[in-house]
Parts: structure tokens; C-alpha cells; sequence
């Protein structure tokens, strides 16, 4: 055979097999040889590999098996045989001994290159897709989705007809299988010690079976699912950090059986799919732990009370959460707005995203840019670091702007543009960051008197009130303030572990004729402190030691509607208290501020409901003392 035929040959070649077909027709087309066949042997069985004419005589194999034994030229009737490799034959009918030792040396190195070629360019496939699976299974995010991509890319890369994960219960000595390409069972499960998964689980070391010698095979998982294995390739699971997580099989190799390189690159692909399933597992406790954690707030975020401007508010905020209209919360301090912020954002779909919460009366004009909008390191002397801003922190989520009424008008035309243009630019910086925040706004002024006086930009007012809910002041819900106090005492009760008191009828016409200048905040305050202190199973009006807002102890009793004489009595009550209070429960030390002798304060205090003894707002199991030191 000609060189440049040859050369020309190789170069043309599109596989090991190909390359042989074609170079077979040309030397049957020479003349000098009548029929020519390759034999490779694949663990002691001979096959074809390429063959020319096809059909006429069988190429023996027991002649291409002494051609490979007497490394020469070895004859058997019409047909002469040599090795061109480590593990295949060049069979020829009809031609010369001469030809064939003359010929074969070329055709057999001609044969290797194009072989090396082949098994280098197939790595190289190999390589990239395995690049591309890992990058698909760095993206699951559940662990059955992996397991079908993992099982769908073994079968492709390894040509398999099915490819399963059993995953290792441990616990219970069992393998779970998970998908199968091609089984549509959703589960198999297998004592974790039986047939050739058991086997590999238990010894760590790969397994194969061919057609002929696939006795280990658990022909019981074949009648349970109806399939019949020919060729099998199993390989354990291990986690990088040596944990066993399974086994990895393969089933029946297209055109033959599984080889050295299929075993060596399925325990490759394991440890990056145990790599990949480890992440994903992990990812998805995260999720559900973020779940759980979601649902917890969400759960904190209600809106308790049953009195008509509640529920009113409640059926608004069911109507919009899910949009992403602005919504202005207006209400006194303390009754609740933040609470009705809250449960927008969690009945929204945004609600797994952040909530973030920012008091705009809290931050002086110069930070407030960089607080919402963020810095760049190095935009003015203590930026330090670069930092995102709230509007970044909220992204997904929702941002509640509160105390808006308090933002400076230099603040105001900022937050106008983000709110035109959906992008913040940090201070310092350049590029626009486009935002992805709902926004709400809260405040306890008046915003239209303030947009009235000038103080309030007209535009941005209209922006943020495109729904608005207003909170009535607790003083004006009725029942709803001894629904909470119920809920608040029995939640810090629950909190330490303790039953909580039950609320005398005294003590319930005290909460409910009490003006509650704190609103909501001052009656869970209030609570929290009888929880606290309180010891009996019962609470007395007497063991509501209201506090006072501080220098104005008659605050609420001004807009009470009491009669003087209980107005004063309220008044010597309050007073006294809040002077105890002031000097942190010292009874002696309160006595010399009130100009009192300290068992004149003490009488009076009796005589006011505050002491021990015999009167029914007091506390029976306390004396004076005891009660003013634990206030
Ligand atoms: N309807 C309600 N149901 C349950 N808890 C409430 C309710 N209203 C208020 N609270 C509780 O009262 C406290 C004050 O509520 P919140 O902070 O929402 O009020 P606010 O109007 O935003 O106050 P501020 O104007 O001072 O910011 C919180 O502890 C909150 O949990």
C-alpha cells in the first residue's frame, strides 16, 4: 500500500474503526488480497471491528488469537493472520504471507496514531461536557432534578442505557435508588448489602460485569423493574470528606461492555456528582431553615384586634401586599404602623426577600444619602469601606422608610429621583444600581399640613400615599386593648416558661379607662413588666404601675373625663410613683424629694391603694416595701 494513500487515510480518519473500514476496502480494491477483517479481543471474547467485503467468509478468531501469541505471521487455510496492536489482528483471505509481514508494520503504527488520536480527542470531550455538566449541577437547586442530570449525563457520556444513584440510609441498611434513565419507578429500595450495589457499598471498590460474567448480578432488582442487565458498571459515592453517600451504576453499554476508561471516568464523575449533591442537600436545609424562619416572622407580623378600623385595615392590607403600590402608614407613635408594614411584606410575594426598616428621623441630613443610597470607599473621610445602602440591603424585599414626615427636603429630592429612575448611584460613585425594592412609608405627622407648609415635597407625598392606612390610636379600639394585653402577658409568660395570670375585673376597667398616651408600645410594655414582677394568679389594677410619660406625669389624665376627686387621687398616685420610679424603687429617697417623712409616704400610699394592707387594689401577699422594690 502506498504511503500517501496511507497518510491520506489517517488523515481522513473520523474514528479507530472507521479509519480500519476504509483502509480495509482499499487494500481488498489493490487486488492482492481477496477478504480482510480486524479482530480485537475485549476480555477473551474476539470481535470485528471492521471487515471487507462484509458478509462473505467468518474471519477466524482462533487465528487471530495465535497471531497474537506467536507475535509473526500465522496461516490457517486460506487465511493468514498478524498483531497490528495489543489487542487486535489483521486477518487476510487470499493474499501472500509476503504481503501481509511486508504491510502490516505500516498499517499497525498508522493504526495506534489515529487510535491515540481518538482516545485524545475523546478525553477532550469528555473533559468539556463534564465542564458543562458540572456547571448545570452547580446550578440545582433540589436533589431530585440533580439526580435525573447526573443520571442523564452518566448515560450519555458512558453511552449506558440506564443510569442510577442509590443513595446509602444508613440508619436503616438500606440503598435507596433514585432515578433511572428510562425506569419510571420513583424509588427502589435494597438491603444495603445485597447484589453488586451492596457489594460495592460495603467494599468501597468499583464492580463490572459482562455478558458473560454477570452471575453477581441481583437478577431480583431485574424482576422488580422488568429490565433485563446485560453489561453492568457500578462505582462508589464518596463525599470529599470520605463520607459514603452510595453507589453509582451503570447499565448495558450500547455495543459492548464497560471498559477500564469508563470505570476510571464514572468514579471520576461520582465524586463530582457526591460534590454536587452534598452542596445541593445542604442548600436545600438552608431553604427550608429559611423557610421555617420566614414563617416564624411572618407569624409575628399580625395585626391583632377585632374592632372595626382594625379589620378595616386588615382587609386593605390583604387587598394590596401583593402589589407593589406605595402605601403611606400613618398613625400616633406606638400603634402599630411597623407592625402593619410587616405583614405587607409578609403576605407579599416578595415576602422571603428581606424587610428592612429604616427610622429617617434617626439619621442627620449628611449620612442620610449614604445610609439609603451607600458609598464608595473613600467618598468622604470615614468611608472606610465601600458599603451598599438600605435601598441595596432591601433588594427583593421591602423597604420601610419610617418617620418620613422627619427627612430633610435636600433628603426628600433625593429619594424623589430613586423613585423616578429605579436606580440608586452610591455616594462617591458612578454606575447606577438598579433597585428592586417595594416601598413603604410611615410617619406620625401630619404629611398633607407639612406638604401644606411647605415642609413636605408635594411630589414625593403623592408618590408614597398611593394607598394609605391609617392606625387609630389605641385609646380608641374598645375591647381590642384587653385582647392585647391578654396576648402580650400571655406571650412574655409563655416566654419564661410560666402560666400567666389571669386579669381581675378591676384591673381590666383600669386598662380600659386608661388613655394609653404609648398606644400599643406602652401596653406591651406594660405587661412585659407585670410578667415580669408580677407573682400571683391574679393582676390587680394596683399592680398596673403606669409609667408615666417622663416631666408630664399627668399627661393622660388631661384628657380623661374622671370627676376631681378621682382625678386628684389619680394624680397623688401617678406622681408618687413616677418619683419612686425616678429614684430607681428607693421608698426613703423618694419620701425626702416629696418633702414627706418616709411613714407619711407610706400612709398615704395606703390610703391611696398602693400599700399592703387591706385594700383591694394592692397586691395582699406584698407590703409596701417589698412592691416598691421590685417596680
Ligand atoms: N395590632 C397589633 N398587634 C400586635 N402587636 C402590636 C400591634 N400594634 C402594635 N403592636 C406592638 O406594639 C409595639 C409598637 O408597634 P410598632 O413599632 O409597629 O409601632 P409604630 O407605630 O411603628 O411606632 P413608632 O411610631 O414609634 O415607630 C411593637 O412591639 C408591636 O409588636
Amino acid at each position: 500500500m502506498l504511503p500517501r494513500l496511507l497518510l491520506q487515510l489517517v488523515d481522513e480518519a473520523e474514528s479507530y474503526a472507521g479509519f480500519w473500514q476504509r483502509t480495509l476496502q482499499a487494500i481488498v480494491a489493490g487486488g492482492q488480497v481477496e477478504q480482510a477483517a480486524v479482530l480485537a479481543a475485549d476480555r477473551g471474547i474476539w470481535r470485528a471491528i471492521a471487515a471487507w467485503p462484509r458478509g462473505q467468509h467468518d474471519p477466524p478468531s482462533d487465528l487471530a488469537a495465535d497471531a497474537m501469541v506467536e507475535e509473526r505471521v500465522v496461516s490457517s487455510g486460506p487465511w493468514r493472520g498478524v498483531a497490528v496492536s495489543a489487542d487486535s489482528a489483521l486477518l487476510i483471505r487470499g493474499g501472500s504471507e509476503a504481503w501481509l509481514r511486508e504491510h502490516a508494520p505500516s498499517l499497525g503504527s498508522a493504526a495506534h496514531s489515529v487510535a491515540r488520536w481518538e482516545a485524545a480527542e475523546c478525553t477532550a470531550k469528555r473533559f468539556g461536557r463534564l465542564v458543562e455538566i458540572n456547571r448545570a449541577w452547580a446550578a440545582a437547586t433540589g436533589t431530585r432534578p440533580l439526580l435525573e442530570a447526573i443520571a442523564e449525563a452518566a448515560c450519555e457520556l458512558f453511552d449506558a442505557d440506564r443510569a442510577s444513584i442509590f443513595l446509602w440510609d444508613e440508619a436503616n441498611r438500606t440503598l435507596v435508588g433514585q432515578p433511572a434513565i428510562g425506569f419510571a419507578a420513583a424509588e427502589l429500595r435494597l438491603p444495603d448489602d445485597k447484589g453488586v450495589v451492596g457489594a460495592v457499598l460495603q467494599s468501597g471498590k468499583p464492580m463490572r460485569t459482562g455478558p458473560d460474567s454477570s452471575a453477581a448480578v441481583d437478577r431480583s432488582l431485574d424482576q422488580k423493574t422488568g429490565y433485563q442487565t446485560q453489561t453492568l458498571l457500578c462505582v462508589p459515592m464518596d463525599a470529599a470528606d470520605g463520607r459514603r453517600l452510595g453507589v453509582f451504576e451503570l447499565l448495558n453499554k450500547r455495543g459492548g461492555a464497560f471498559t477500564d476508561e469508563d470505570e476510571a471516568g464514572l468514579t471520576g464523575l461520582a465524586a463530582n456528582a457526591a460534590i454536587a449533591l452534598a452542596n445541593t442537600q445542604q442548600f436545600e436545609a438552608l431553604l427550608a431553615r429559611h423557610d421555617q424562619l420566614v414563617d416564624q416572622a411572618a407569624s409575628g407580623a399580625r395585626l391583632l384586634g377585632g374592632c372595626s378600623a382594625i379589620e378595616s385595615i386588615r382587609g386593605t392590607i390583604e387587598r394590596v401586599a401583593d402589589t407593589d403600590l406605595a402605601i403611606l402608614i400613618l398613625g400616633e407613635n406606638g400603634t402599630g404602623k411597623e407592625v402593619a408594614a410587616q405583614a405587607l411584606h409578609y403576605r407579599s410575594r416578595r415576602r422571603g426577600g428581606p424587610f428592612v426598616a429604616v427610622n429617617c428621623a434617626a439619621i442627620t441630613e449628611t449620612l442620610l444619602e449614604s445610609e439609603l443610597f451607600g458609598h464608595e470607599k473613600g467618598a468622604f473621610t470615614d468611608a472606610r469601606e465601600t458599603r451598599p445602602g438600605k435601598f441595596e440591603a432591601a433588594s427583593g424585599g421591602t423597604l420601610l422608610l419610617d418617620e418620613i414626615g422627619d427627612m430633610s427636603l435636600g433628603g426628600q429630592a433625593k429619594l424623589l429621583r430613586v423613585l423616578e429612575e429605579k436606580v440608586v448611584v452610591r455616594v462617591g460613585g458612578s454606575a447606577p444600581i438598579a433597585t428592586d425594592v417595594r416601598l413603604l412609608a410611615a410617619t406620625n405627622q401630619n404629611l398633607a399640613q407639612l406638604v401644606r407648609e411647605k415642609r413636605f415635597r408635594e411630589d414625593l407625598f403623592y408618590r408614597l400615599n398611593v394607598v394609605s392606612i391609617e392606625l387609630p390610636p389605641l385609646r380608641s379600639r374598645g375591647d381590642d386593648v384587653l385582647v392585647l394585653a391578654e396576648h402580650f402577658l400571655r406571650g412574655f409568660c409563655q416566654s419564661m416558661g410560666r402560666k400567666a395570670p389571669k386579669l381581675s375585673a378591676d384591673a381590666k376597667s383600669r386598662l380600659a379607662s386608661h388613655r394609653w398616651p404609648g398606644n400599643v408600645r406602652e401596653l406591651r410594655n406594660l405587661m412585659e413588666r407585670v410578667a415580669y414582677l408580677h407573682q400571683g394568679p391574679r393582676v390587680e389594677a394596683s399592680d398596673l404601675a403606669f409609667v408615666l410619660a417622663p416631666g408630664k406625669p399627668t399627661s393622660d389624665l388631661m384628657d380623661s373625663d374622671l370627676p376631681l376627686s378621682s382625678a386628684t387621687r389619680e394624680f397623688q398616685r401617678g406622681y408618687i410613683r413616677h418619683t419612686i420610679e425616678g429614684c430607681r424603687g428607693n421608698v426613703t429617697d423618694a419620701a425626702e424629694r416629696l418633702g414627706v417623712h418616709r411613714s407619711n409616704l407610706y400612709r398615704k400610699m395606703t390610703q391611696l391603694g398602693m400599700a399592703a394592707d387591706g385594700d383591694s387594689e394592692t397586691d395582699d401577699s406584698d407590703s409596701p416595701t417589698d412592691t416598691d422594690q421590685r417596680r
